[in-house]
């Protein structure tokens, strides 16, 4: 993982240096790097060089907004930038919840997207052909990043994006065939007491962003709301839960 902070006293980067120390000794985060950046470094747009074509699953092409690319007759193109939102389609958690929707999405199926980041799972669903997405996310800086991409790939109005989460945000009475949250374990327990009602019939709960280790917390937290484990897939150390009505 790799963060940028602004300019800070050598005191402010002691206390967070330490912080960061002591969350590894809880959970293995990998070495810890710090190095100062230089003025002129272009740091909004460096991870752009690493952010390339991506293939997942048959048919999704993750496609960088800054590269030329000519489609193919059967990819299914989801253009992105992602800003300074999370969601490239890299990260295990998220290349599993596309593997997933590229499985599961119908044509008109309803999405519900908790945590939309870059908004990438919400176009993905849009692109193989989902009627309507809702999309929220806490951060509001994501939800404008991912109305971009919205506009972007013209799926705007297929789109209820909002900041916020579920309980809470506007679902509309809407029952929806998947629910996709890559968020993580302890942010799985926070939603999950809402998915059963917006949840139709049939539906599915794809439950993302879980630490291995997590495994156990995120399990209860979906059998705790009733939900029934249909599958575990597991992605380097991540894992991703499908759950669904008994
Ligand atoms: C790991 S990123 C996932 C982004 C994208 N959906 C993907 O799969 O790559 C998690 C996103 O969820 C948001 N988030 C975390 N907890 C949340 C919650 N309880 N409700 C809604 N959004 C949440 C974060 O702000 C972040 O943008």
């Amino acid at each position: 993982m790799r963060s940028y902070l602004p300019s800070l006293s050598r005191q402010r980067l002691a206390h967070i240096e330490v912080g960061i120390r002591l969350a590894s000794s809880v959970a293995d985060l990998g070495e810890l790097q710090i190095r100062p950046l230089n003025d002129n470094e272009d740091w909004r747009n460096n991870w752009k060089q690493h952010f390339t074509l991506l293939r997942v699953g048959h048919n999704l092409v993750i496609k960088p907004s800054w590269i030329d690319y000519e489609a193919q007759p059967d990819d299914v193109l989801v253009e992105l930038d992602p800003g300074l939102a999370f969601g490239t389609g890299y990260h295990p958690t998220t290349y599993s919840c596309l593997e997933a929707l590229e499985e599961k999405v119908r044509p008109g199926s309803t999405v519900l997207d908790v945590g939309t980041g870059s908004g990438i799972l919400t176009v993905a669903a849009a692109k193989l052909g989902a009627g309507h997405v809702t999309a929220v996310d806490i951060d509001g800086h994501a939800v404008r990043a991912a109305q971009r991409n919205f506009r972007r790939t013209g799926i705007s109005h297929l789109v209820n994006a909002q900041s916020g989460s579920v309980p809470g945000a506007a679902t509309r009475g809407y029952s929806y065939d998947i629910a996709v949250a890559n968020i993580s374990a302890r942010g799985i327990r926070m939603v999950a007491p809402a998915i059963p009602d917006l949840l139709a019939v049939g539906g599915v709960f794809i439950a993302s962003g879980i630490i291995v280790d997590q495994h156990d917390e995120a399990v209860s937290a979906i059998n705790d709301v009733g939900l029934v484990i249909g599958e575990i897939r597991q992605k380097e150390d991540w894992i991703t839960i499908l759950s669904g009505h008994k």
